[in-house]
């Protein structure tokens, strides 16, 4: 018999779900589903051109909103931009589809307070990308100098409200990469924090424990993180497990076990200070099986059925929902969701690559089977 553990729920349609699949579950009476509300992704790259075809409607069937990243080539470093990427999008978008892209700025040593006015008169841009120049993909025109340059910007951020979204980690090639993230809180993050106070900041992708101990030592409300499904459940053997693994290669690096614990806990501890942000990252496979590969994991696919075993894996599911659906629109002050998903509990295979126009993207888990169906209701 189905089990269903939340609220009943309204129709979503996911176009990967095989409704055979759905049916044979039923019949054979395997386990539980959950109703949750719709979440949103509040870390997502989708591109543009052919790949963006390719991804959205991956993105669009389970998430009510996106928080879309702007490391484009050229970067979004403008409200006008913003608003024509925006277009595109919607553009892209499956017909029926309500995914709402909410739009981002990429800092530049050279934003002007004034764009900051002007994206939040736009009402379609939610937030300001802190890239930390060179740091992870298409960085090339991120910040150089924090407190050089960009105070003025900042300062108009928190006049008008807008946070910061932060790529946590220090640039210094003779800082150890497994030691970047936690530089950053002590050298750029805390002293941003103590000089503007009032700033809202998402540490985006979190992947220490240092850095879970510092969101959680923060002002509610003010300081967030997202996490990512490879940080919850991969450790950083799985870049070379059997050999080297281009394809659980991603930014920031994958951590130490104590360090996957750690976000572990903290995600499913039911606090507000964590939220659902994919950071799915598509790249062409050959962008990524190459001498010099791409940093970035396509989870799209899997996202929401990595977070699902997650938390049941630590008796959480009680939680999951506030962390997928509540947490996010929380702090960005915005409304929750009110349609709902379903997740069932049923074995699903994650296809092995997806063809596109101009070549072929690999899933994270490719091939593997997971437990939890993201369903229409
Ligand atoms: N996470 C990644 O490894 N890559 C992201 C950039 C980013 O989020 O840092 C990408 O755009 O490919
Ligand atoms: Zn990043
Ligand atoms: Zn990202």
């Amino acid at each position: 018999m189905i089990k269903t553990l939340v609220l009943p729920c309204k129709a979503v349609n996911l176009p990967f779900i095989n409704v055979r699949r759905l049916n044979k579950v039923k019949a054979t009476g395997i386990k539980m589903e959950l109703s949750i509300t719709r979440p949103d992704d509040w870390h997502l790259h989708l591109r543009d051109g052919d790949l963006l075809q390719a991804v959205i409607p991956h993105s669009a069937s389970h998430f009510g909103r996106g928080i879309i990243m702007p490391n484009l080539k050229p970067p979004i470093k403008t409200t006008h931009a913003a608003v024509a990427y925006r277009e595109t999008i919607l553009k892209a978008l499956p017909a029926n589809s309500d995914f709402t892209p909410l739009m981002t700025l990429y800092l530049t040593d050279t934003t002007s307070p004034e764009e900051i006015k002007l994206a939040r008169e736009s009402g379609v841009v939610y937030a300001v990308k802190l890239y930390p120049a060179g740091a992870t993909t298409n960085s090339q025109d991120g910040v150089t100098d924090l407190f050089g340059k960009c105070l003025p910007v900042l300062e108009e951020m928190v006049k008008q409200n807008m946070p910061l979204l932060v790529h946590g980690e220090v640039t210094d090639p003779k800082v150890d990469i497994f030691d970047r993230e936690k530089v950053f809180i002590d050298t750029v993050l805390r002293p941003l924090i103590e000089r503007l106070p009032q700033l809202k900041v998402v540490m985006e992708h979190v992947t220490t424990e240092d850095a879970v101990r510092f969101v959680e030592s923060c002002k509610e409300g003010f300081i967030a993180a997202t996490v990512t499904p490879q940080h919850l459940v991969l450790n950083r053997n799985s870049i070379f497990q059997g050999g080297l693994q281009p394809h659980n290669y991603c930014l920031p690096v994958l951590k130490r076990e104590t360090h996957r614990r750690a976000i572990v806990s903290a995600v499913t501890s039911g606090s507000k200070r964590f939220f659902l942000g994919t950071d799915s990252a598509p790249h062409e496979r050959r962008k990524k099986e190459c001498s010099c590969g791409c940093a970035g994991i396509y989870n799209a696919l899997v996202a929401l059925s990595i977070y699902a075993k997650v938390f049941e894996e630590a008796g959480a599911l009680d939680k999951l929902e506030a962390f997928m659906s509540f947490n996010g629109p929380d702090f960005y002050g915005l409304p929750r969701n009110t349609s709902r998903i379903k997740l069932i509990k049923s074995p699903w295979k994650v296809p092995q690559s997806l063809s596109y126009a101009s070549g072929e993207i690999i899933p994270m888990f490719a091939g593997e089977t997971l437990e939890w169906l993201p369903s229409s209701v």
